[in-house]
Protein backbone atom coordinates (compact mmCIF):
# COMPACT_ATOMS: atom_id res chain seq x y z
CA UNK A 1 0.00 0.00 0.00
CA UNK A 2 1.42 3.75 -0.62
CA UNK A 3 1.17 5.82 1.88
CA UNK A 4 0.20 9.52 0.46
CA UNK A 5 0.91 12.30 3.32
CA UNK A 6 3.02 15.13 3.52
CA UNK A 7 6.37 14.76 2.38
CA UNK A 8 9.42 16.71 3.49
CA UNK A 9 10.53 18.14 0.33
CA UNK A 10 8.59 20.40 -1.20
CA UNK A 11 9.01 20.43 -4.91
CA UNK A 12 8.73 16.38 -4.76
CA UNK A 13 5.18 17.13 -3.34
CA UNK A 14 4.39 19.90 -6.30
CA UNK A 15 5.44 17.34 -8.81
CA UNK A 16 3.13 14.29 -7.38
CA UNK A 17 0.41 16.97 -7.34
CA UNK A 18 0.53 17.67 -10.96
CA UNK A 19 1.44 14.28 -12.02
CA UNK A 20 -1.74 13.33 -10.28
CA UNK A 21 -3.76 16.21 -11.98
CA UNK A 22 -2.85 15.39 -14.87
CA UNK A 23 -3.63 11.70 -14.71
CA UNK A 24 -7.01 12.71 -13.31
CA UNK A 25 -8.13 15.61 -15.34
CA UNK A 26 -8.19 15.69 -19.24
CA UNK A 27 -6.84 19.47 -19.40
CA UNK A 28 -7.28 19.41 -23.06
CA UNK A 29 -10.59 18.68 -22.87
CA UNK A 30 -11.03 21.79 -20.44
CA UNK A 31 -9.75 24.90 -22.23
CA UNK A 32 -12.82 27.78 -23.06
CA UNK A 33 -12.48 28.97 -26.26
CA UNK A 34 -9.23 31.40 -26.65
CA UNK A 35 -12.13 34.59 -26.90
CA UNK A 36 -13.54 33.83 -23.32
CA UNK A 37 -11.21 34.59 -20.83
CA UNK A 38 -12.38 33.99 -17.12
CA UNK A 39 -10.77 37.13 -14.51
CA UNK A 40 -10.50 35.56 -11.44
CA UNK A 41 -9.59 38.23 -8.55
CA UNK A 42 -8.15 37.39 -6.26
CA UNK A 43 -7.65 38.77 -2.20
CA UNK A 44 -5.00 37.03 -0.78
CA UNK A 45 -2.28 37.57 2.22
CA UNK A 46 1.35 37.74 0.85
CA UNK A 47 1.67 34.49 2.16
CA UNK A 48 -1.25 33.10 0.49
CA UNK A 49 0.02 34.37 -3.00
CA UNK A 50 3.45 32.58 -2.76
CA UNK A 51 2.02 28.94 -1.99
CA UNK A 52 -0.94 29.39 -3.52
CA UNK A 53 -0.39 31.48 -6.95
CA UNK A 54 2.55 30.55 -7.98
CA UNK A 55 3.86 31.18 -11.59
CA UNK A 56 3.66 27.80 -13.26
CA UNK A 57 -0.15 27.86 -12.00
CA UNK A 58 -0.81 30.95 -13.20
CA UNK A 59 1.12 30.21 -16.40
CA UNK A 60 -0.90 26.90 -17.03
CA UNK A 61 -4.13 28.94 -16.29
CA UNK A 62 -3.80 31.32 -18.84
CA UNK A 63 -3.52 29.19 -21.17
CA UNK A 64 -6.86 27.64 -20.35
CA UNK A 65 -8.03 31.28 -20.62
CA UNK A 66 -7.98 31.96 -16.45
CA UNK A 67 -6.54 35.40 -15.31
CA UNK A 68 -5.30 35.95 -12.27
CA UNK A 69 -5.58 39.63 -10.84
CA UNK A 70 -4.96 41.34 -7.77
CA UNK A 71 -7.47 42.79 -5.46
CA UNK A 72 -6.79 46.48 -3.32
CA UNK A 73 -8.57 45.43 -0.84
CA UNK A 74 -8.82 48.68 0.49
CA UNK A 75 -10.86 49.56 -2.66
CA UNK A 76 -14.28 49.56 -3.28
CA UNK A 77 -14.45 46.08 -5.63
CA UNK A 78 -16.59 47.95 -8.22
CA UNK A 79 -14.14 50.41 -9.44
CA UNK A 80 -11.68 47.04 -10.11
CA UNK A 81 -12.36 44.33 -12.23
CA UNK A 82 -14.71 43.25 -13.23
CA UNK A 83 -14.34 40.13 -12.06
CA UNK A 84 -16.02 36.68 -12.84
CA UNK A 85 -15.08 34.91 -9.47
CA UNK A 86 -13.58 36.47 -6.67
CA UNK A 87 -10.86 34.09 -4.68
CA UNK A 88 -9.98 35.15 -1.19
CA UNK A 89 -8.58 34.67 2.04
CA UNK A 90 -8.76 37.68 4.53
CA UNK A 91 -9.90 38.56 7.52
CA UNK A 92 -11.08 41.90 8.60
CA UNK A 93 -14.56 43.21 9.19
CA UNK A 94 -13.73 46.38 6.52
CA UNK A 95 -12.83 43.39 3.66
CA UNK A 96 -15.82 41.50 4.43
CA UNK A 97 -18.05 44.84 4.09
CA UNK A 98 -16.38 45.83 0.82
CA UNK A 99 -16.49 42.56 -0.63
CA UNK A 100 -20.54 42.15 0.41
CA UNK A 101 -21.38 45.50 -0.62
CA UNK A 102 -19.61 44.60 -4.17
CA UNK A 103 -21.44 40.86 -4.09
CA UNK A 104 -24.99 42.81 -3.23
CA UNK A 105 -24.44 44.91 -6.65
CA UNK A 106 -22.75 41.70 -8.68
CA UNK A 107 -24.96 39.13 -7.97
CA UNK A 108 -23.92 37.54 -10.87
CA UNK A 109 -19.82 37.07 -9.99
CA UNK A 110 -19.22 33.73 -8.11
CA UNK A 111 -17.49 34.67 -4.89
CA UNK A 112 -15.62 32.19 -3.17
CA UNK A 113 -16.56 31.89 -0.48
CA UNK A 114 -19.47 33.70 1.01
CA UNK A 115 -17.83 35.85 3.69
CA UNK A 116 -20.54 34.68 6.50
CA UNK A 117 -19.86 30.66 5.64
CA UNK A 118 -16.27 31.48 6.26
CA UNK A 119 -16.49 33.55 9.70
CA UNK A 120 -18.24 29.75 10.79
CA UNK A 121 -14.87 28.71 10.57
CA UNK A 122 -13.50 31.27 12.58
CA UNK A 123 -14.39 30.20 15.92
CA UNK A 124 -13.61 26.72 17.16
CA UNK A 125 -17.32 25.78 18.20
CA UNK A 126 -19.33 26.79 15.70
CA UNK A 127 -16.76 25.32 13.11
CA UNK A 128 -17.76 21.42 14.17
CA UNK A 129 -21.14 22.35 15.24
CA UNK A 130 -22.50 21.16 12.04
CA UNK A 131 -20.82 18.02 12.49
CA UNK A 132 -22.00 17.24 15.79
CA UNK A 133 -25.49 18.28 14.55
CA UNK A 134 -25.00 15.65 11.79
CA UNK A 135 -24.18 12.87 14.00
CA UNK A 136 -23.32 10.70 10.92
CA UNK A 137 -23.83 6.90 11.21
CA UNK A 138 -24.28 4.16 8.76
CA UNK A 139 -23.00 0.59 8.25
CA UNK A 140 -19.35 2.36 7.52
CA UNK A 141 -19.04 3.77 10.77
CA UNK A 142 -19.31 7.13 12.65
CA UNK A 143 -18.44 10.58 12.69
CA UNK A 144 -18.73 12.72 15.50
CA UNK A 145 -16.85 15.50 17.29
CA UNK A 146 -14.68 15.44 20.39
CA UNK A 147 -16.36 15.74 23.42
CA UNK A 148 -15.41 19.53 24.37
CA UNK A 149 -15.93 22.67 26.72
CA UNK A 150 -15.62 26.33 25.41
CA UNK A 151 -14.09 28.66 28.02
CA UNK A 152 -14.46 32.45 27.57
CA UNK A 153 -13.49 33.85 30.90
CA UNK A 154 -12.36 33.41 34.55
CA UNK A 155 -9.47 30.65 34.41
CA UNK A 156 -10.07 29.92 38.01
CA UNK A 157 -13.15 28.53 37.21
CA UNK A 158 -11.88 25.90 34.68
CA UNK A 159 -11.16 22.90 36.61
CA UNK A 160 -14.60 22.89 38.25
CA UNK A 161 -16.07 23.67 34.74
CA UNK A 162 -13.75 20.25 33.51
CA UNK A 163 -15.15 17.86 36.62
CA UNK A 164 -19.11 19.05 36.10
CA UNK A 165 -18.74 18.28 32.49
CA UNK A 166 -17.05 14.61 32.98
CA UNK A 167 -14.27 16.21 30.70
CA UNK A 168 -11.21 13.41 31.02
CA UNK A 169 -7.68 14.52 30.68
CA UNK A 170 -5.12 14.77 29.23
CA UNK A 171 -7.31 18.28 26.87
CA UNK A 172 -6.20 19.68 23.93
CA UNK A 173 -6.37 23.42 24.35
CA UNK A 174 -7.02 25.36 21.32
CA UNK A 175 -7.88 29.25 20.97
CA UNK A 176 -11.00 29.32 20.51
CA UNK A 177 -10.65 31.85 17.48
CA UNK A 178 -9.05 30.18 13.91
CA UNK A 179 -8.37 33.03 12.06
CA UNK A 180 -5.11 31.87 10.63
CA UNK A 181 -2.76 34.23 13.04
CA UNK A 182 -0.07 32.27 14.22
CA UNK A 183 -1.79 32.93 17.70
CA UNK A 184 -4.67 31.05 16.83
CA UNK A 185 -2.53 28.04 16.02
CA UNK A 186 -1.04 27.93 19.49
CA UNK A 187 -2.29 24.37 21.52
CA UNK A 188 -1.40 22.70 23.76
CA UNK A 189 -1.61 19.33 25.99
CA UNK A 190 -3.12 19.68 29.61
CA UNK A 191 -2.31 17.06 32.10
CA UNK A 192 -3.52 18.00 35.23
CA UNK A 193 -6.21 20.21 36.63
CA UNK A 194 -4.34 22.22 38.87
CA UNK A 195 -2.76 23.51 35.44
CA UNK A 196 -5.95 24.26 34.04
CA UNK A 197 -6.57 27.23 35.97
CA UNK A 198 -3.25 29.08 34.69
CA UNK A 199 -4.72 29.04 30.72
CA UNK A 200 -5.75 31.80 29.01
CA UNK A 201 -9.48 31.58 27.57
CA UNK A 202 -11.25 32.36 25.47
CA UNK A 203 -10.43 28.43 24.58
CA UNK A 204 -12.37 25.18 23.35
CA UNK A 205 -10.62 22.34 25.89
CA UNK A 206 -11.35 19.09 23.92
CA UNK A 207 -11.01 15.57 25.05
CA UNK A 208 -7.88 13.99 23.65
CA UNK A 209 -8.46 10.92 21.25
CA UNK A 210 -6.12 8.41 20.81
CA UNK A 211 -5.50 7.72 17.30
CA UNK A 212 -2.49 5.91 16.52
CA UNK A 213 -0.58 9.16 15.64
CA UNK A 214 -1.75 9.79 12.52
CA UNK A 215 -4.95 11.99 10.83
CA UNK A 216 -6.71 12.42 7.56
CA UNK A 217 -6.64 15.71 5.75
CA UNK A 218 -9.57 15.51 3.22
CA UNK A 219 -9.85 18.37 0.82
CA UNK A 220 -12.90 19.37 -0.39
CA UNK A 221 -12.39 21.12 -3.42
CA UNK A 222 -16.44 21.91 -4.93
CA UNK A 223 -16.95 18.17 -5.51
CA UNK A 224 -14.09 16.71 -5.36
CA UNK A 225 -12.70 14.75 -2.37
CA UNK A 226 -8.54 14.09 -1.94
CA UNK A 227 -7.44 12.94 1.29
CA UNK A 228 -4.09 12.29 2.38
CA UNK A 229 -1.98 11.28 5.75
CA UNK A 230 -0.54 12.82 8.10
CA UNK A 231 1.79 12.20 11.19
CA UNK A 232 -0.09 13.62 14.19
CA UNK A 233 0.24 13.37 17.72
CA UNK A 234 1.41 10.16 19.24
CA UNK A 235 -1.11 8.29 21.46
CA UNK A 236 -1.26 9.11 25.43
CA UNK A 237 -1.52 6.37 28.07
CA UNK A 238 -4.86 7.32 29.78
CA UNK A 239 -4.32 4.78 32.52
CA UNK A 240 -1.50 6.80 34.01
CA UNK A 241 -2.51 10.47 33.16
CA UNK A 242 -0.28 11.62 36.66
CA UNK A 243 2.82 10.52 35.03
CA UNK A 244 2.48 13.80 33.45
CA UNK A 245 1.38 17.04 35.10
CA UNK A 246 1.65 20.67 33.35
CA UNK A 247 0.71 22.36 30.21
CA UNK A 248 2.68 21.35 26.96
CA UNK A 249 2.37 23.24 23.93
CA UNK A 250 3.11 21.50 20.55
CA UNK A 251 3.97 22.87 17.59
CA UNK A 252 1.75 22.18 14.30
CA UNK A 253 2.36 18.76 14.06
CA UNK A 254 0.08 18.04 10.74
CA UNK A 255 2.02 20.75 8.65
CA UNK A 256 5.20 19.23 9.71
CA UNK A 257 7.37 18.11 7.11
CA UNK A 258 7.86 14.41 7.58
CA UNK A 259 6.89 12.22 5.15
CA UNK A 260 4.73 9.19 5.95
CA UNK A 261 5.65 7.57 2.54
CA UNK A 262 7.98 5.31 3.75
CA UNK A 263 6.27 4.71 7.27
CA UNK A 264 5.39 1.17 8.21
CA UNK A 265 2.24 1.56 9.99
CA UNK A 266 -0.51 -0.50 11.73
CA UNK A 267 -2.79 -1.41 8.43
CA UNK A 268 -5.54 -0.66 11.03
CA UNK A 269 -4.03 3.01 11.78
CA UNK A 270 -3.17 3.49 8.31
CA UNK A 271 -6.65 2.50 6.47
CA UNK A 272 -8.10 5.50 4.93
CA UNK A 273 -11.92 6.16 5.96
CA UNK A 274 -14.51 4.23 4.00
CA UNK A 275 -14.81 6.06 0.58
CA UNK A 276 -19.05 6.34 1.21
CA UNK A 277 -18.60 7.68 4.59
CA UNK A 278 -16.30 10.60 3.50
CA UNK A 279 -18.51 11.06 0.69
CA UNK A 280 -21.70 11.41 2.71
CA UNK A 281 -19.44 13.39 5.29
CA UNK A 282 -18.35 16.16 2.88
CA UNK A 283 -21.72 16.59 0.99
CA UNK A 284 -23.21 17.44 3.91
CA UNK A 285 -20.76 19.73 5.06
CA UNK A 286 -20.64 21.38 1.64
CA UNK A 287 -24.42 22.29 2.23
CA UNK A 288 -24.37 22.84 5.88
CA UNK A 289 -21.46 25.17 5.42
CA UNK A 290 -21.93 26.49 2.31
CA UNK A 291 -18.30 26.24 1.65
CA UNK A 292 -16.64 24.66 -1.83
CA UNK A 293 -13.33 25.15 -0.25
CA UNK A 294 -12.76 23.67 2.57
CA UNK A 295 -10.28 20.86 4.43
CA UNK A 296 -11.31 18.89 7.55
CA UNK A 297 -8.96 17.06 9.84
CA UNK A 298 -10.57 13.64 11.03
CA UNK A 299 -9.16 10.80 12.83
CA UNK A 300 -10.32 7.72 13.61
CA UNK A 301 -10.27 6.53 17.36
CA UNK A 302 -7.28 3.64 18.16
CA UNK A 303 -8.39 0.45 18.18
CA UNK A 304 -11.64 0.82 16.53
CA UNK A 305 -12.86 0.25 12.93
CA UNK A 306 -15.19 2.86 12.29
CA UNK A 307 -15.15 5.44 15.28
CA UNK A 308 -14.11 8.79 13.55
CA UNK A 309 -13.97 12.51 14.64
CA UNK A 310 -13.79 15.80 13.13
CA UNK A 311 -11.13 17.85 15.05
CA UNK A 312 -10.65 20.77 12.79
CA UNK A 313 -11.80 22.71 9.39
CA UNK A 314 -9.60 24.74 7.30
CA UNK A 315 -11.32 27.41 4.66
CA UNK A 316 -9.42 27.30 1.66
CA UNK A 317 -5.94 25.19 2.53
CA UNK A 318 -2.85 25.43 0.74
CA UNK A 319 -2.23 22.05 -0.80
CA UNK A 320 -3.71 20.51 -4.21
CA UNK A 321 -3.71 24.13 -5.68
CA UNK A 322 -4.26 22.02 -8.96
CA UNK A 323 -7.34 20.68 -8.03
CA UNK A 324 -8.75 24.36 -6.87
CA UNK A 325 -7.76 25.40 -10.72
CA UNK A 326 -9.70 22.35 -12.03
CA UNK A 327 -12.09 23.73 -10.27
CA UNK A 328 -11.95 27.50 -11.52
CA UNK A 329 -11.96 25.90 -15.06
CA UNK A 330 -15.57 24.08 -14.50
CA UNK A 331 -16.25 27.43 -13.27
CA UNK A 332 -15.16 28.67 -16.48
CA UNK A 333 -17.32 26.14 -18.52
CA UNK A 334 -20.47 26.20 -16.70
CA UNK A 335 -19.99 30.67 -17.25
CA UNK A 336 -19.18 29.69 -21.12
CA UNK A 337 -22.45 26.93 -21.50
CA UNK A 338 -24.42 29.37 -19.78
CA UNK A 339 -23.95 32.36 -22.39
CA UNK A 340 -23.62 29.41 -25.44
CA UNK A 341 -20.26 30.22 -26.02
CA UNK A 342 -19.03 26.73 -25.65
CA UNK A 343 -19.13 24.37 -28.58
CA UNK A 344 -21.55 21.59 -27.95
CA UNK A 345 -18.38 19.47 -28.96
CA UNK A 346 -16.39 20.46 -26.42
CA UNK A 347 -18.90 20.20 -24.08
CA UNK A 348 -20.17 16.54 -24.39
CA UNK A 349 -16.26 15.49 -24.19
CA UNK A 350 -16.12 17.27 -20.97
CA UNK A 351 -19.05 15.83 -19.66
CA UNK A 352 -18.38 12.44 -20.66
CA UNK A 353 -14.92 12.92 -18.88
CA UNK A 354 -15.99 14.34 -16.26
CA UNK A 355 -18.45 12.06 -15.27
CA UNK A 356 -16.31 9.11 -15.69
CA UNK A 357 -15.15 10.73 -12.10
CA UNK A 358 -11.59 10.45 -13.83
CA UNK A 359 -10.53 13.83 -11.12
CA UNK A 360 -13.45 12.94 -9.12
CA UNK A 361 -12.16 9.95 -7.23
CA UNK A 362 -11.13 9.71 -3.21
CA UNK A 363 -8.06 7.68 -2.88
N1 LIG B 1 -9.03 16.13 20.10
C1 LIG B 1 -7.83 15.76 19.65
N2 LIG B 1 -7.34 14.53 19.95
C2 LIG B 1 -6.11 14.17 19.52
N3 LIG B 1 -5.29 14.96 18.82
C3 LIG B 1 -5.72 16.19 18.50
C4 LIG B 1 -7.02 16.65 18.89
N4 LIG B 1 -7.17 17.91 18.44
C5 LIG B 1 -6.04 18.22 17.79
N5 LIG B 1 -5.16 17.19 17.81
C6 LIG B 1 -3.81 17.20 17.23
O1 LIG B 1 -3.38 18.54 17.18
C7 LIG B 1 -3.16 18.96 15.82
C8 LIG B 1 -3.59 20.39 15.65
O2 LIG B 1 -4.96 20.54 15.98
P1 LIG B 1 -5.93 21.37 15.04
O3 LIG B 1 -5.93 20.74 13.71
O4 LIG B 1 -7.22 21.52 15.74
O5 LIG B 1 -5.15 22.77 15.02
P2 LIG B 1 -4.96 23.88 13.88
O6 LIG B 1 -3.98 24.86 14.40
O7 LIG B 1 -6.27 24.39 13.49
O8 LIG B 1 -4.29 23.03 12.70
P3 LIG B 1 -4.21 23.37 11.13
O9 LIG B 1 -2.78 23.69 10.87
O10 LIG B 1 -4.63 22.08 10.49
O11 LIG B 1 -5.17 24.49 10.87
C9 LIG B 1 -3.96 17.97 14.99
O12 LIG B 1 -3.44 17.88 13.71
C10 LIG B 1 -3.78 16.70 15.79
O13 LIG B 1 -2.50 16.16 15.56
O1 LIG C 1 -2.57 22.90 3.49
P1 LIG C 1 -2.48 22.19 4.80
O2 LIG C 1 -1.24 21.45 5.02
O3 LIG C 1 -3.69 21.39 5.10
O4 LIG C 1 -2.37 23.30 5.93
C1 LIG C 1 -3.22 24.38 5.95
C2 LIG C 1 -3.77 24.51 7.36
O5 LIG C 1 -4.52 23.36 7.66
C3 LIG C 1 -4.61 25.75 7.46
O6 LIG C 1 -5.07 25.89 8.78
C4 LIG C 1 -3.83 26.98 7.05
O7 LIG C 1 -4.67 28.08 7.04
P2 LIG C 1 -4.76 29.14 8.21
O8 LIG C 1 -3.36 29.51 8.63
O9 LIG C 1 -5.52 30.27 7.59
O10 LIG C 1 -5.51 28.44 9.30
C5 LIG C 1 -3.29 26.85 5.66
O11 LIG C 1 -2.50 27.99 5.42
P3 LIG C 1 -2.48 28.77 4.03
O12 LIG C 1 -3.77 29.49 3.89
O13 LIG C 1 -1.35 29.69 4.21
O14 LIG C 1 -2.24 27.77 2.95
C6 LIG C 1 -2.46 25.62 5.50
O15 LIG C 1 -1.29 25.76 6.26
MG1 LIG D 1 -5.78 20.94 11.77
MG1 LIG E 1 -7.10 24.63 11.63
Amino acid sequence: MRLNGEVSCIRHEEEEQEEEAEERVPLTLLAPPPSQKLVVGYALTSKKVKSFLQPKLEGLARKKGIIFVAIDHCQPLGNQGPFDIVLHKLTGKEWQQLLEDYWEKHPEVTVLDPPAAIKHLRNRQSMLQDVADLNLSDCYGKVGIPRQLIITKDPSSIPDAVNKAGLSLPLVVKPLVADGSAKSHELSLAYDEVSLSKLDPPLVLQEFVNHGGVLFKVYIVGETIKVVRRFSLPDVNKCEPLNNTGVFQFPRVSCAAASADDAELDPGVAELPPRPLLENLCRELRHRLGLRLFNIDIIREHGTKGRFYVIDINYFPGKYILLILVFLLTLAIVKCLAMNTYSLISSSAWYKASSKGDFLAVN
